[in-house]
């Protein structure tokens, strides 16, 4: 494992009792100019019952996390480290394996239904497609009457299985994509971004409605995204990516309050924060953009785009310490964020 979790969660807890633990993760792409390297060394766990959000800019690694948990990821991806669904290493599941285990034990939500769903089907079918896969005891009758129950769990009439993802609206659809997301009631459901292509007072719908129907079901949930308040308004503890690495996670309301990572305290205030008193923390841009991960930086990797860096952040990268609170993060300078705040 790259990243050393002195103190962590993960050090106390015994293995297999999660329903979802990376340990050592790291992903790297293989293309023609040489290896991207997306995902450095992930160590998480997501206990049964728990929400934990993810979050960073687009291209930190988070979608290639999320592929990764049910192979779903390119044949040009390599994966080495541990994938463990309730104990079971993914990595060394046969095919047929998986198969039973996507949909049934964890299924993912991803952005935009239109590009997952099937535009010649109507969506009723698509939705009694995993359950007839996955239980071949079950009539088509019987399937249809668990689409009707699963439609209007989320929020959408029945008559409207009949109906082509092209007839249905963007917040429709990704109703849609939950209702099948449920519909072999998993352990965990992985949202990536379920709302990145949906309208401000929509995307609230759709948050709420997953959070509420994963509580109701007893379903953990892996909630992405590049908006930290939304994770944190969804989410018991959020874990903060960076090119590649956690560089934060805690308990969601200390980390979006109080980071100790300057980049999970620039992300945390990017957002306007509901209820602060005409903007006393508008929303802030973070200067710069993150690194190419192809061509990472020496030292802490967020180190050109950080106010608080010194000599010393230039020469390793940060492991991931105790950071009070529950609390890790990969800051060498942490206490110098602290006194600051
Ligand atoms: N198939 C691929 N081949 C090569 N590089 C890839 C591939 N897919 C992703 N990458 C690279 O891996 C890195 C991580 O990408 P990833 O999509 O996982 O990030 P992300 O945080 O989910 O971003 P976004 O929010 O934009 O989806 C990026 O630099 C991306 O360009």
């Amino acid at each position: 494992m790259t990243q050393t979790v002195q103190d962590g969660a993960l050090e106390n807890e015994a293995p297999g009792h999660d329903v979802l633990r990376l340990e050592g993760l790291h992903v790297s792409y293989k293309t023609a100019a040489g290896p991207v390297p997306a995902v450095r060394g992930v160590d998480l766990a997501l206990p049964a019952g728990g929400r934990l959000g993810l979050a960073g800019e687009s291209g930190c690694g988070k979608s290639t996390l999320a592929g990764a948990v049910l192979r779903l990821l390119p044949k040009s991806a390599r994966v080495t480290g541990r994938i463990l669904l309730d104990g079971e290493d993914v990595q060394t599941m046969t095919w047929g394996r998986l198969r039973a285990v996507r949909w049934a034990q964890a299924s993912i939500v991803f952005q935009g239904a239109m590009h997952s769903l099937n535009p010649v089907r109507r969506v009723g079918d698509q939705i009694a497609e995993p359950i007839l896969l996955h239980d071949k005891k079950v009539s088509r009758a019987a399937a249809d009457r668990r689409v009707a129950t699963l439609l209007d769990q989320v929020g959408l009439v029945a008559a409207r299985a009949a109906a082509y993802p092209h007839e249905l609206s963007g917040g429709q659809r990704q109703r849609v994509m939950i209702a099948m997301a449920l519909a072999c009631s998993p352990r965990l459901i992985v949202a990536d971004e379920p709302t990145t292509a949906l309208d401000v007072m929509i995307q609230a719908q759709i948050l709420r409605l997953i959070g509420e129907l994963v509580s109701e079901h007893g379903i953990s949930l892996l909630m992405i995204s590049h908006d930290l308040a939304v994770l944190a308004e969804h989410c018991d503890r959020l874990a903060v990516m960076y090119a590649g690495r956690i560089v934060e996670e805690g308990p969601a309301d200390r980390v979006f309050a109080d980071a100790r990572h300057p980049y999970g305290r620039a992300l945390a205030d990017a957002f306007p924060r509901i209820g602060d008193a005409a903007s006393r923390r508008g929303p802030r841009g973070l200067p710069g953009d993150p690194p190419d991960p192809a061509h990472l930086p020496e030292g802490c990797t967020f180190a050109p785009r950080c106010p608080i860096t010194a000599e010393e952040c230039l020469t390793a990268e940060p492991p991931l310490i105790a950071a009070g609170d529950g609390r890790t993060a990969a800051c060498v300078r942490m206490d110098v964020l602290r006194e600051g705040s």
